[in-house]
């Protein structure tokens, strides 16, 4: 069985303190592998972002281990843990978070410059990563000129800048109609399986799980279950 690219271990993490203190995260423990599309699911306020947020080292945890590709989070500076994220992580977010005065490949190009990618080879790395998602014709369009979908297939290009090896995507399809929802979720499979990266993905969208190849539960910041999804299709 190969290594798995991040493992957590009894991972809890507590907003607040005190009377107010709440429990966000308890007693988390799982391995993510790479090549895997994991689906978070959970009610409103089961933790499903915190633990999005700790898998990618945006929040320490105040208990247990996080251990991203050999490497346990606890031993790393801030400047060592931003400069691990920065290379092995990319996010995909609700609201595509692009920004709205750069240009398509521009919005790619930010992030790879970001990661050091040298100026000249920004515009031609760009172009790759939006062909890979069916958008290089819409390289010069500014997000407003794109539908919902294609803005979310920039988003997902922007991610993939530096080749991180583990995407995470907090409700990519929420603010997508059914059928590009799906479209989104079904590259997003296809990332996985072709480029051997690892993708969790938060959802409480039902048509997500023919994509999942594998299924948690959060249920009051505990894991509830975990499986193998049914019927996925790799
Ligand atoms: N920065 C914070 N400070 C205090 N409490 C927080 C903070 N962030 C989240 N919480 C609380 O922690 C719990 C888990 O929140 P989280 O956002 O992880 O849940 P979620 O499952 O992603 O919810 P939703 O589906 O509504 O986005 C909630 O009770 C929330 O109110």
């Amino acid at each position: 069985m190969s290594t798995p690219l991040l493992r957590l271990e009894g991972v809890g993490v507590t907003y607040g303190s005190g009377a107010t203190a709440l429990a966000a995260l308890v007693g988390i423990s799982l391995e993510i592998s790479a090549g895997e599309v994991t689906l978070l699911l959970g009610p409103s306020g089961s933790g499903k972002t915190t633990l999005l947020q700790v898998m990618g080292c945006l929040l320490r945890p105040g208990q247990g281990r996080v251990v991203l590709d050999g490497r346990p989070l606890e031993t790393l500076g801030a400047e060592a843990l931003a400069a691990l994220r920065l290379a092995h992580v990319g996010f995909v977010f609700q609201h595509y978070n692009l920004f709205p005065t750069l240009r398509a490949w521009e919005n790619v190009a930010v992030a790879l410059d970001l990661k050091q990618v040298p100026r000249n080879r920004q515009n031609a790395q760009a172009m790759h990563l939006l062909d890979k998602l069916g958008m290089g014709d819409r390289a010069s369009h500014f997000p407003a000129e794109l539908s919902g979908g294609q803005k979310q297939r920039v988003a997902i290009a922007r991610a993939l800048a530096g080749s991180p090896n583990l995407i995470l995507a907090d409700e990519p399809t929420a603010a997508l109609d059914g059928k590009t929802g799906q479209g989104v979720v079904a590259t997003l499979h296809d990332l996985a399986h072709r480029e051997n990266c690892a993708v969790v993905i938060v959802s409480h969208d039902p048509r997500v799980e023919p994509f999942a190849d594998r299924v948690l539960h959060l249920e009051d910041g505990r894991l509830t279950d975990d499986r193998r999804a049914a019927g996925n299709q790799a």
